[in-house]
């Protein structure tokens, strides 16, 4: 027997919320003859699922008034003319906001050409820079999109964080150790005392159990299972895989870090795989462009 009622955390309805009070700062600079955000996004390759988020967030550009611009590129493209074409954007004064959709193929180092955006228009916040200033707690950071995102998730659903365990799993840049960052901060959400874990963490069955928060970011599909977690807990999904499935219109379905089935009876607060964490990323992306738009007035 489950002692608590599961809620969703619904991460699709209030992405909408943010995006719409995006939408109506937009109009508002508009009448007053303000810049419109211009965001310029890159895309490398034909890779189905970065073909989808660009997509998504060229769509949340126009739905809020945002200017976009997409430049495409085939696989093969060389590093050089990829650094050139950031540099050109770097300069260009119509433009807030750029970035580059990862991963990129493998003869394109990601670091090269995530130090190669201006810090200033890096709306990812991937640029050593922002991170430096986001570890400082300085307000200028622009803080990467998919931890800024589940930050916002759980203020707008005044998810309660002050003292709590939290456990991140997963190392990566650009977001287990920026949500561990930001989990721990003196902020409201923040406050907790975090764990993070990752492939050579030993007893993680036991650590992950006695989490009051857990971040799923390891990109193993359904790996965390209901014995690691704890009655009432507060689980935040960030894989998205594509698994085969030819019931399917789409030929795959998507499948999440998390064993949704298993886990969210036990859970105070979970969110699902589609309509979690994705687009929460999108509307923190946006609401990085905004900022950067509203720094250059
Ligand atoms: N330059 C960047 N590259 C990548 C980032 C990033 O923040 N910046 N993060 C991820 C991918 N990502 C953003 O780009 C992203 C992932 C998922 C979603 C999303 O809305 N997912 C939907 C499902 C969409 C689908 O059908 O596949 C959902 O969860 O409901 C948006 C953005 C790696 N690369």
């Amino acid at each position: 027997m489950h002692l608590c009622k599961m809620q969703l955390l619904d991460g699709k309805k209030t992405a909408k919320a943010i995006l719409n009070t995006v939408k109506i700062d937009v109009a508002q600079r508009a009448a007053t003859g303000k810049k419109i955000p211009h965001l310029a996004a890159i895309l490398v390759g034909t890779n189905g699922a970065s073909q989808t988020y660009v997509n998504s967030k060229v769509k949340a550009c126009n739905e809020i008034g945002f200017i976009s611009t997409l430049i495409e590129y085939e696989e093969e493209v060389s590093e050089m003319k990829l650094l050139d074409k950031i540099q050109e954007l770097n300069e260009d004064m119509s433009v807030d906001g750029i970035l580059v959709q990862l991963p990129l193929p493998a003869h394109i180092s990601e670091r090269k050409v995530i130090e190669a955006i201006a810090a200033s228009k890096d709306v990812d916040g991937f640029h050593p820079e922002n991170i430096g200033r986001m570890i400082m707690g300085e307000a200028e950071a622009f803080i990467p999109a998919t931890p800024y995102g589940i930050m916002l998730l759980l203020e707008h659903n005044n998810i309660p964080t002050k003292g709590k365990h939290a456990v991140v799993l997963g190392r990566s840049n650009i977001v287990g150790r920026p949500m561990s960052i930001l989990l721990s901060n003196n902020t409201n959400p923040g406050n907790c005392t975090v764990t993070v874990c990752h492939s050579r963490t030993q007893n993680l069955n036991e650590i992950c159990s006695q989490a009051d928060i857990i971040v799923a970011a390891i990109g193993q599909p359904e790996f965390l299972k209901a014995e690691m977690v704890k009655e009432g807990a507060v689980v935040i999904d960030v894989g998205i895989t594509r698994l085969e499935d030819a019931s399917k219109k789409s030929g795959y379905r998507l499948v999440g870090d998390v064993d949704f089935e298993q886990v969210a009876p036990k859970c105070s607060f979970i969110t699902p795989v589609p309509g979690g964490v994705g687009p929460m990323t999108i509307a923190a992306l946006m609401k990085n462009t905004y900022k950067s738009c509203v720094n250059g007035d």
